[in-house]
Parts: structure tokens; sequence; C-alpha cells
């Protein structure tokens, strides 16, 4: 190949950056991608299609100098100094008008510094989230790029190439301003914990009456194949299913309960109070998985209080409970996501399209679930809904499921086991759908200590009372 021929290159050639590479040179885009690891660069060839053009090099000024003008590069990399480590070193080889994306999972606030440190040396910077792990990076991602428009027109042809598709419309659209792209890529990721939080507390319950791997396996398949249908379900469902190599036994039951974290979903929660949006159930999923590192201290308490769940149904008679409180809750998840991203648009001013973030989650991405297109529908016929809960068809359905959800929840809380995701969804439903809280107390409380004032109901403006005087 002649030089500066190269349409596409990568920064950071391990599980994404490698597979979202292949992707490209698989679509017809001829690709070439740097990492300082010769192993990775071998990996990069040697997994490339037949007849595709794919090149690896240990060097990024080789990179940047095989790239077409005005070069489009993308890295993914670590989130944090990795990025701006990388900027560093680009910077130098760059020309004015070349186009620099980070698609990894950066926090919004870094990528608006980004955006305006390298806007002021004429390079376009975009953040864009993508998700779909290691198998959709290669075979279609949902893409979430936000920022520069001239910049995301220059690489629009490419994106939409790689993306899923869903009936034949690409899972990529422009959603919003500056930091827009990873700020909606952060809260896809909290309602991803949200969500396998509730699958996990499901887990736990059906265990309680007593249902075995196989059993699990084949209610999740059949989840799958109705309203429950997720990207999410479907994985669970196999999952069941996976062998230990090692011992021969049910690789989940060898596995550590301390679940990891990189930080998307603690952004999320801590973001949510910045605004402020009420998100419990993501702020829940994240503080479960805090408490799962807690390992000998739980089992310190195992031992002064017990640890058994003692079920009070049979497995057929908690199943249909347990399938309409996931889908509950697993709306109720998605809505406080949701309503975050309609505040964030307006109070940070990102220009977020909501009927174009729940079509581009519809395929791809690790949240993809039937209940988006519902919610597409729902957004079609009214784009500026704070809360998916006021639209009527979702109404309908979680209406539809709410008498079972509140049986799950008195069965989780008599058979001791922790469902703290539904029961915090439960509750959000319950305040949201509460005209008159019982905060008129607080404010009275707020008053009578620290002469915080209130608003009356029934005469405008602010008070305060001598508390306790008559
Ligand atoms: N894995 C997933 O499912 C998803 C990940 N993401 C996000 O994508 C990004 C990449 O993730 P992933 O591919 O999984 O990570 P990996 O760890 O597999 O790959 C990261 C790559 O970045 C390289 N790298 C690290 N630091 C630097 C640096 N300073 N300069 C140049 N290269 C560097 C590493 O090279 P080396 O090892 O040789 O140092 C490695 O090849 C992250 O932000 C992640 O959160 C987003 C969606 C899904
Ligand atoms: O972005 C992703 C999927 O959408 C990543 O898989 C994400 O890193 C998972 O987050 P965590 O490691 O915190 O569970």
């Amino acid at each position: 190949m002649s030089d500066n021929a190269f349409d596409f290159g990568m920064i950071g050639l391990g599980v994404m950056g490698r597979n979202l590479l292949l992707n490209m040179a698989d679509h017809g885009f001829s690709v070439i991608g740097f990492d300082k690891d010769a192993a990775k660069n071998a990996a990069l060839e040697s997994s490339a299609s037949a007849g595709t053009t794919v090149k690896g090099v240990g060097e990024l000024a080789q990179m940047i100098q095989l790239l077409q003008r005005p070069r489009k590069v993308m890295m993914l990399v670590p989130a944090g100094q990795p990025v701006d480590d990388v900027i560093a070193s680009l910077l130098p080889l760059l020309d004015e008008g070349d186009v620099v994306i980070d698609g990894g999972n950066s926090h919004y606030t870094d990528t608006l510094r980004r955006v305006k440190y390298l806007r002021d040396k004429n390079i376009h910077f975009m953040g864009i989230g993508v998700s779909g792990g290691e198998k959709g990076a290669r075979t279609g991602p949902s893409i979430m790029p936000g920022g520069d428009q001239e910049a995301y027109q220059n690489v629009r042809p490419m994106l939409e190439a790689i993306a899923a598709k869903v009936n034949g419309t690409p899972c990529v659209a422009y959603l919003g301003r500056e930091g827009a792209g990873h700020y909606v890529k952060m809260v896809h990721n909290g309602i991803e914990y949200a969500i396998m939080q509730l699958i996990s507390e499901c887990y736990a319950l059906l265990k309680s009456a007593g249902a075995t791997n196989a059993q699990l396996h084949e209610v999740f398949r059949q989840w799958n194949e109705g309203d429950l249908q997720s990207f999410l379900v479907e994985i669970t469902s196999e999952i069941f299913l996976q062998k230990d190599e090692k011992s021969g036994a049910d690789l989940v039951d060898v596995i550590s309960d301390k679940a990891g974290s990189k930080g998307t979903g603690k952004w999320t929660s801590q973001d949510s109070m910045e605004l402020p949006v009420a998100v419990p159930v993501i702020d829940t999923a994240v503080a479960m998985r805090t408490l799962s590192g807690y390992k000998e201290e739980r089992e310190a308490a195992a031992q002064i209080y017990g640890d058994e769940s003692k079920s009070i149904l049979t497995l057929d008679e908690l199943l249909p409970l347990v399938h309409d409180g996931l889908l509950f809750s697993t709306i109720l998840a998605y809505a406080q996501g949701l309503a975050m991203l309609f505040q964030a648009s307006k109070d940070l001013a990102m220009e977020i399209p909501l009927p174009e973030v729940v079509s581009v989650w519809r395929g791809g991405c690790i949240i993809r679930s039937s209940l988006l297109e519902v919610f597409t529908t729902a957004y079609q016929q009214s784009p500026e809904l704070s809360n998916i809960l006021l639209n009527q068809d979702v109404a309908a359905l979680v209406k539809s499921k709410e008498e079972n959800m509140r049986a799950l929840v008195t069965f989780a809380a008599n058979s001791g086991t922790a469902a703290a995701g539904h029961m915090s969804a439960l509750a959000y439903f319950d305040a949201y759908r509460t005209g008159r809280m019982p905060t008129n107390l607080i404010q009275a409380q707020r008053d009578y200590f620290g002469a915080h004032t209130y608003q009356r109901i029934d005469i405008p403006g602010t008070f305060h009372t001598e508390w306790g005087q008559q």
C-alpha cells in the first residue's frame, strides 16, 4: 500500500480497539493500529478477515504518517491519565483539521476539558461511547457520539457502517454537544449496573426456592423469548450452563462473590446527585457491589445472624412473581437513567436527544432489550417526556406487573433474601406516584432546628416559626 493510504487509525489494540478496528476493516475500510505491545500488533493482523487491509505498528509516528488527511484517529485505552498521555504524544504529530476520538469510558468532564484544549489547537476532538463488549465491537456495537458536529459528519459513514443494525437502522446517532457522548455512555453503564443487580437478586430469590442451575438456565432462556427479552437475560441463561474446566462444577458456583467495577456506575450515582436527579436503583446497584467486597465481615455477620433464606413459596409459585418483579424493576431502572439524561440535557446544555438515545440502545449495547422498542415509541410520541413512567403505554405495562412486584418484595422480606434493587425500585415508584409526600415534616424539622424556613400550601412566600413555644 502507498503512503498516506489508511482510512482510520486506532491507538490501543486491547479488547475493544482490536475488535473495533477489525470491524472497520470488515466493512471495507483500510485500517492501521498502534500498540506498544508487539504481540497485540501481531494479533491484530493475524485475526483480520481474508481480503481486508489491516496493519499493526509499534510506533505512533509511523501510524500517523500512514493515515489519509484529514486524519481520523481513535483511542481505546483505559480512562484517565492514559487518555491525556495519548493526546500529549499525538499532538506534535497531527495537523490542523485532524479528528481525534476517545472511544473509551472517559468521564464527561475530562472530555469537556479535552474538547476545549484541542479546539484551541484546531484539532477536532470527540468523546464517543461504545458498548457491546468484545463481540459487539467486532460485529456491531452501539455507538454514542457527542461533541464536534463537523468531526461527526467526517466519521459518520464509518460509524454507521460498523454499528449494530436494528431493522436496517444503524445504532449510532449524534447524541449532543461537547461531552454528551460520554455522558450518555456513563448513564448507559449506570442502567447496566442496575439491571445486572436486579438479575442477580432474581438468581438469589429463585435459588431460595430450590432452583438448580439447569432450571435457572431454562427459566432465563424462556424469559428471553418473552417480554423480558434482553442481552443480559440471554447471557445469564448461558452462564448457568457453563462448566468449569478445572473442577467440572458449574462455573458460576466457583466464582467469588466479590463484584468488580471500573467506576462508571459510581460516576452515574455521583453525577445524578450533582444535578440532582433521583436514581436510587442505580445507587443501590453500586452499593451492593461495594458490599460484596466486605467478604470477611459478611461471613462474620452470617455467623451471628444466620444467612439462610427460608422460601415460603414453591418454585412454581415464585416464578411469575420474579418474572414480573424483574420487568417492573427494569423499567424503573431505565426510567431513572433516562430521567437523568433529560435533566442533564437541560442543566448541562448538552442537548441530548432522548428519542435517538433509546433508538441507539436498541441494538449492539449491553442494555439492549425489547423494552427499548416501547421507549422508542414513547419518545416518538413525546420527545420532551421528563420520565417514561408518564407515558401511557409504559404506565399500562408497569401497572400490569405491580401486584406481583409487591408480592415479590413481600416474599423477599419474609424469606430474608436481600433484594435491595427491587425494593428500591418499588419505593421509588411509590414515592413518584405520591401527590403529597411526607416531606412537609422534613421541612418542619429543618425549620425547627435550623430556621431553614418553609413554604406553605395555602399562602405564597417563605415562612419561619418559633417552634415549641405553644
Ligand atoms: N472491555 C469492554 O467490554 C469495554 C471497554 N470499554 C472501554 O474501552 C476502553 C478500552 O478498554 P479495553 O479494550 O477493554 O481495555 P484493554 O485493557 O483490553 O486495552 C487497553 C489498551 O490500551 C493500551 N494502553 C494503555 N495505556 C496506554 C497509553 N498510555 N498509551 C497507549 N496505549 C495505552 C494498552 O496497551 P498495553 O496493554 O500494551 O499497555 C491496551 O492495548 C476503556 O476505557 C474501557 O472502559 C468500553 C466498552 C466496553
Ligand atoms: O462499558 C462497558 C460495557 O458497556 C464495560 O464493560 C464496563 O467497563 C463494565 O463496567 P464495570 O467493569 O464497572 O462493571
